[in-house]
């Protein structure tokens, strides 16, 4: 287990303090001011060292959005995100370079951000050289490749070999390696089987059990996060509307669009053994 990440003053690791965030919509006509949509709204949500929470909301509700702000990919209209008590803003490579070690992310269809041409080996090395993480990478690497339950003979392999559900450890152990205080990930498993979700999930819930890591698991299946997470926050229309520990959620939605979401969960396979231990 790593040390325990230095936290915001509130105790938080994570924080994002009254976010808000709108584009305006193409017009077609030119005697009309054009319109703003807002993506959020005065969102604000504290992530604390080691939590595994879920970020639900139906499609559309704005969970990338809000991703990308925490991830300082875009700058919010107003709002500010904070970490071990440093404003973190878009900014150059370099001076983000504190925050990508603390901060790693899993994209949606993470299996296609894997260079075909690349070995496994290269792939996990390139985070650790480009963030110059202090260790021996080499030794990192094969240790990582373990943890995902891969065997070390894959390092020499291209990704095209590898089947979904290796491929998908190969994305798992690239944002590990570094060995991040957080790991946000965005629809983690969608596209994937049922067996294959539920196997990714447990090595991300084994995982940040075994390195002490927080999770951010975006989706729009509450039975994902209900295998995986202790809290569950839920997005409507920009909006923060509800946030739980995950079994009061799933036993006593409080808002409609939480009820609907439960409707259209998953059919049982990922609830069997719901909240317990995977
Ligand atoms: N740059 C942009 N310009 C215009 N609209 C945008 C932009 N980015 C996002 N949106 C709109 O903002 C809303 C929220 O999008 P977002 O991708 O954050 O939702 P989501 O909850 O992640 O959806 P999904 O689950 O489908 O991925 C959507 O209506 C989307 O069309």
């Amino acid at each position: 287990m790593s040390a325990a990440p230095t936290v915001n003053q509130d105790g938080s690791f994570l924080r994002a303090q009254r976010l808000s965030r709108s584009v305006t919509l193409p017009c077609a006509f030119p005697w009309r001011a054009p319109e703003r949509q807002p993506l959020l709204t005065d969102l604000s949500l504290a992530l604390f060292p080691g939590e595994r929470v879920g970020l639900v909301g139906r499609s559309g509700s704005g969970k990338t959005t809000l991703l990308r702000a925490l991830l300082a990919l875009d700058r919010p209209d107003a709002g500010q995100v904070t970490c071990q008590d440093r404003p973190v803003r878009p900014a150059s490579v370099a001076a983000l370079r504190w925050y990508r070690r603390a901060v790693q992310f899993i994209p949606q269809d993470p299996v296609s951000t894997l260079d075909p041409r690349r070995t496994v080996e290269a792939l996990l090395m390139e985070p650790l050289q480009q963030l110059q993480v202090p260790c021996d990478h080499h030794e990192r690497t094969r240790d990582t490749l373990e943890q995902v339950g891969l065997s070390t003979r894959f390092l020499r392999c291209r990704p095209g070999i590898l089947s979904g559900g290796q491929a998908q450890r190969v994305a798992i152990a690239r944002a590990t390696a570094i060995r991040p205080a957080y790991l946000l990930a965005d629809e983690p498993v969608s596209g994937l089987d049922l067996p294959l979700q539920v196997q990714v999930l447990d090595v991300l819930t084994r995982l940040s059990r075994e390195m002490g890591m927080g999770l951010l698991l975006v989706t729009h299946d509450l039975s994902v996060v209900a295998r995986t997470c202790e809290r569950t926050l839920v997005m409507h229309q920009g909006e923060l509307v509800e946030d739980q520990p995950t079994a009061s959620l799933l036993q006593n939605p409080q808002h409609p669009c939480t009820a609907q979401l439960l409707d259209a969960a998953h059919p049982p396979a990922l609830f069997q053994g719901l909240l317990t231990a995977p």
